[in-house]
């Protein structure tokens, strides 16, 4: 990544009871996740990058183009930032077809600044065979597809997202985030996303930002915050590491796909209809609940995964546990969540070599 496809967001608001100060520099491609509770900031920052918060003390930058910064006294409007924005509900046109709805986007957008065709999302989001249909003959999922399809079709240089997945049900987001992890490698420019929702953050995040109170507490890539001991993330229930691996083999017998990344192999059940070919990237969530710890190496076990380790960390996780932070590999990070009990029976502390017994892998992308 070069210097000039960052996007640079620095800005200072002070409102009634929230003051945002954020100085950030996220990279010009792939999906950034902005995380944090709600009214720590997420939403205003998209609107400071749109152009939709006036504030006097702000730089926006993307790909080497100023979109505003005070101290020079550059502010575009709205208007004249090449920015698409996805809102939680779809705000179609109803009274046009899904073809005429990807039309007005593109229509508006000035001739100069339009790199693609109207069509530019259509494989993308999979809507092609939607086109003739009015926006009350879509699912929810659908909808959404299209909203996204009609932000890409203005050609813009940033795409944001504020929580576009919130108003749909399950069965609905399960079917549209195969289509919005295509986006980090489809796309060619960058695209913030907020979200609530770790599981999201965990399917598509390749960087994250994690927001309190105005401030950023911490960010970087969504492999290494997820496992972090000190951050929020890692705590609750559905604290969990990545692990981002290459396929490397079927093994057809025992209906197993084994994975190879940094620090060993992992098998898991092969869920998908047609295997992915040798050496695709994936990445996979090991839950903290789902790892267990032994210092020596359980030879009579169910568990297919067992890997040597190396403690790196060990925390308060609510009563009676804690959360043990792992190494695997060079540079591999785990996390298990263990009883307290169970820590001090095993001696367990910083340094140790111990096995992590894996009961649970799930693919997430
Ligand atoms: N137009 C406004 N006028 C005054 N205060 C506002 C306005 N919009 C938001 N706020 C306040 O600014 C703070 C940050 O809001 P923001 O919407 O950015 O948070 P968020 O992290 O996106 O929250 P959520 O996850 O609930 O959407 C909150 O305290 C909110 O109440």
């Amino acid at each position: 990544m070069t210097a000039t496809s960052e996007l640079v967001l620095r800005a200072r608001l002070k409102r009634p009871d929230f003051e945002l100060a954020v100085d950030l520099r996220l990279p010009g491609h792939g999906i950034t996740v902005l995380f944090g509770p709600s009214g720590s900031g997420k939403t205003t920052c998209l609107r400071v990058l749109a152009g939709l918060e006036r504030t006097d003390n702000a730089q926006v930058v993307i790909g080497g183009q100023t979109w505003q910064d005070s101290g020079q006294g550059v502010w575009l409007p709205t208007h004249r930032r090449s920015v698409g924005y996805v809102f939680q509900e779809a705000s179609l046109f109803a009274h046009l077809t899904v073809e005429g709805n990807l039309r007005f986007g593109h229509d508006r957008t000035p001739v100069a600044q339009r790199r693609h065709d109207w069509r530019h999302g259509l494989n993308l989001l999979g809507i092609g065979h939607l086109l003739r249909r009015h926006p009350h003959e879509l699912s929810g999922g659908e909808r959404q597809r299209v909203a996204i399809a009609r932000a890409l079709a203005t050609s813009p240089t940033l795409l944001l997202m504020d929580e576009p997945l919130a108003a749909l049900d399950a069965a609905r987001k399960a079917e549209i985030l195969p289509w919005l992890e295509q986006l980090h490698e489809g796309l060619d420019i960058p695209v913030v996303y907020v979200t609530h929702s770790i599981d999201e953050a965990a399917r598509l995040a390749d960087h994250m930002v994690l927001l309190k109170e105005g401030r950023v507490q911490a960010q970087g890539s969504a492999v290494e915050l997820m496992a972090r001991a000190d951050l929020p993330l890692a705590h609750g229930d559905s604290a969990a590491a990545l692990v981002e691996a290459v396929t490397c083999g079927l093994q057809s017998d025992s209906g197993l796909c084994e994975l190879r990344f940094d620090g060993g192999t992992l098998l898991l059940p092969q869920t998908r209809t047609k295997p992915l070919p040798e050496r695709t990237p994936v990445r996979v969530r090991i839950q903290a609940r789902d790892v267990s710890l032994s210092l020596v190496k359980p030879e009579q076990t169910s568990v297919l995964n067992i890997l040597p380790a190396t403690i790196t960390d060990i925390s308060d996780d609510g009563p009676g546990q804690v959360l043990i932070g792992l190494r695997l590999g060079e540079q591999t990070r785990m996390l298990s969540r263990i009883s307290r009990l169970s820590c001090q029976r095993l001696g367990i502390t910083r340094d140790l070599q111990v096995y992590a017994q894996i009961k649970g892998v799930a693919m997430v992308r």
